[in-house]
């Protein structure tokens, strides 16, 4: 008589209203379901399950997929319980799944303008959903926190995030929820905005506390005692905060229950250059750290700056995991973090003291670190107006790919990475056409990412460490065709699995990291998988989808496909979907143009299309379209495209006012003029 449907509303309903924070810990210790972002409060993905294991592995085949419709980066961890999915694709659209059936049980779109598209420096992405109560909470790229019935999908409440709607804010971040309360932070420190993280009431979207990373204008009251103690950290020199200062919290969070403290990871100054920001030097408090703070009021309670000073969008925000290890012999509470500046950090995280930093990928700009957790800076990090090659760059030793934590074989399982790229300090371009010292101007840009600029020297790659967090060293490495890969997960069969850039799904053994199984996913994959178990039998989940940052000039793979979730299980036999092969056109020949206009050409161009559209013929295209592969007629009629043109619908901007037709023949003379210093001589 207990003829609740599977799938239906009223079992939706019932499986969904369960989940609260005793479901959450609870589940930590089976992992039956994947309620949340990082699969427990610790943010560990590591699942208990081992039905699926090394010794079967090899017989893992598809039982369904599910097409996200969606065109752009799929960064979003599939949250599931009790056989169902919610997973997000581009513009924040969730879609809910019956992982019985593979069939869609409903959608949301937020419905996003996509002229807001140009707002984020990375793409219109979003990495997940939160799940409490029956509720589902989705954060919108335009900074909307939406919360839907979990058993329909429809909307209950909506809350406006941001503070000021003249600033380029955005979030693409998953939201955690912490006692009740739906956390979320956002992003947007490349374009000059102030950083901050707020606390709803999950049940009705009451605002509960808000806690900014980076001081105000000192000129005015600061909100708490923790801004006043930063602003001593900041030149006031410099106005920081008519630029906002940054220190954006748009990705890591985690929750100790027994500490009662939540932990955010911050990002990068606005603007990028320090001298800039803070004449005189400081350490910009609270920049590219990790900080603890009270869940129930938002209160500081204490923080490690990683970076102090950021000079190269060296962000804190990359997915942070809390673990107990026994160092000394002696058993510690830690945060184990491996941000973008290529230093693995444990930190107490009872008071958040440095416990200790070890590179896990060659880096430049530092040394090491010292005993009170200062890094050792190198000559080449403050170099001032010259381009030269910081290592990591700006893309991240690691960026917001999840690394995962398995307590068996004591190693965490990371993507990690080197895109190389020059730097110059102190340079004004500007960006999307926006003057520096307005709303969304650069405010952080100071990239020479050119090849005729200095170019950089390092090489790049792509790679899945197994990282001993105790020996602070490596243990197994393998490299990858590419840099950007997947997120990871690792499971109690002893397995790790990972997506890569160039469309592959694999299983490794997590001890030795043999590869035991893959299978091709038609589109590069970037976000992390889950895997949980629906009535006795374990299964494996992958949202696929190329792009994010990297991916909107560049590709690693010659296929490419709609966003689509892949579910797996031993013996499964659906047949995946047709792959499609990548169009890749010739180098765009015969547009007349002035060879005197390619100096100005390239700084516009630089300003203005380069973070999107890549160098010219140089990189491959990624999401969106490099401009030196498009045909004659395409370029000769590019000022239809720059000024109010058909792609502002996809989320180009409009550069009405900002670009002249004259800087347009420009930019076409710079395209051409590439093209034909590239091309192959005959
Ligand atoms: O400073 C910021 O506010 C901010 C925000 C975001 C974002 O929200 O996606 C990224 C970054 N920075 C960033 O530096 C970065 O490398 C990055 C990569 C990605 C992505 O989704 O691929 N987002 C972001
Ligand atoms: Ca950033």
């Amino acid at each position: 008589q207990s003829a609740t449907p599977k799938g239906s509303a009223a079992h939706i309903s019932a499986a969904t209203q369960k989940v609260n924070g005793g479901f959450i810990a609870s589940n930590a210790r089976t992992t039956n379901d994947w309620p949340t972002h990082g699969l427990d409060y610790a943010e560990t993905r590591h699942s208990r399950l081992d039905q699926i294991n090394t010794g079967n592995v090899k017989d893992l085949g598809l039982v369904w997929s599910y097409n996200l419709e969606s065109k752009r980066g799929v960064e979003s961890t599939p949250l599931v319980v009790d056989g169902i999915m919610y997973v997000t694709a581009s513009w924040s659209v969730v879609h809910a799944i019956d992982v019985r059936t593979g069939q869609r049980i409903w959608t949301y779109d937020p419905q996003v303008p996509r002229e807001a598209g140009f707002k984020g420096c990375c793409d219109v992405v979003n990495r997940g959903v939160a799940l409490y109560e029956g509720k589902v909470y989705v954060a919108a790229y335009d900074g909307r926190l939406v919360a839907l019935d979990a058993a329909t999908g429809q909307r209950l409440w909506e809350k406006d995030t941001i503070i000021d709607r003249r600033f380029s804010y955005t979030i693409t971040g998953a939201p955690r929820v912490v006692k009740g309360k739906v956390i979320i932070g956002n992003g947007g420190a490349e374009y000059g905005v102030r950083g901050y993280v707020t606390a709803y009431d999950a049940k009705t979207g009451e605002q509960k506390w808000r806690w900014f990373t980076v001081p105000g204008d000192p000129s005015k009251p600061f909100e708490d005692e923790s801004m006043a103690k930063a602003a001593k950290t900041w030149d006031p020199a410099g106005k920081w905060w008519e630029a906002g200062g940054g220190g954006t919290a748009w990705d890591a969070m985690a929750f100790d229950p027994e500490l009662n403290l939540l932990y955010i990871g911050t990002g990068n100054g606005s603007p990028w250059a320090h001298k800039k920001r803070s004449p005189a030097g400081g350490d910009n408090l609270y920049l590219a750290s990790i900080v603890a703070l009270n869940p129930d009021t938002g209160k500081y309670v204490w923080h490690y700056q990683e970076t102090p000073g950021d000079n190269w969008d060296f962000t804190s925000t990359q997915p942070m995991i809390l673990a107990d290890l026994v160092l000394d012999g002696k058993k510690r509470k830690v945060v184990m973090h491996a941000p973008k500046n290529g230093f693995f950090f444990i930190i107490d995280r009872t008071n958040g003291r440095f416990i200790s930093a070890k590179n896990f990928v060659d880096v430049n700009w530092a040394t090491g670190y010292d005993k009170s957790g200062r890094p050792i800076e190198t000559e080449i990090a403050r170099k001032g107006d010259r381009p030269r090659e910081v290592i990591p760059s700006a893309y991240g030793a690691r960026n917001w790919h999840s690394m995962s934590y398995n307590p068996k074989t004591g190693l965490v399982y990371m993507p990690v990475q080197g895109v190389p790229i020059s730097l110059v300090d102190n340079k004004d371009w500007s960006f999307n056409g926006v003057r520096p010292g307005e709303p969304h101007s650069n405010m952080g840009w100071n990239l020479a990412m050119f090849a005729n600029v200095e170019p950089p020297t390092s090489k790049p790659f792509g790679r899945l460490l197994a990282w001993d967090p105790v020996k602070q060293q490596a243990k197994w490495a393998v490299e990858h065709v590419s840099p950007w890969n997947g997120g990871t997960l690792t499971t109690a069969g002893n397995l790790v699995f990972q997506g890569t850039a160039d469309g592959r799904f694999i299983a490794y053994n997590a001890t030795s990291g043999e590869k035991l199984w893959e299978t091709p996913t038609g589109t590069g994959v970037i976000a992390a998988p889950t895997t949980y178990m629906v009535d006795g039998k374990q299964y494996v989940s992958i949202a696929v989808g190329w792009g994010g940052v990297y991916g909107l000039a560049s590709r690693a793979t010659d296929r490419q496909g709609p966003g689509t979730v892949y579910t797996f299980a031993v013996g499964g036999k659906a047949p995946a979907p047709a792959f499609v092969a990548y169009q890749m056109s010739k180098l765009v020949e015969g547009v007349k143009y002035n060879p005197q206009h390619v100096p100005e050409g390239t700084a516009l161009y630089v300003s203005n299309c380069v973070f999107c559209h890549g160098v010219p013929g140089v990189d491959r295209g990624g999401n969106i379209p490099n401009l030196g592969y498009m045909d004659a007629a395409f370029i000769e009629n590019l000022d239809k495209f720059v000024f109010k043109g058909p792609a502002v619908a996809r989320g180009m901007p409009d550069f009405t006012g900002k670009l002249s037709a004259d800087d347009v023949e420009k930019i076409k003379a710079f395209i051409q003029g590439t093209a034909d210093a590239i091309r192959p001589k005959k």
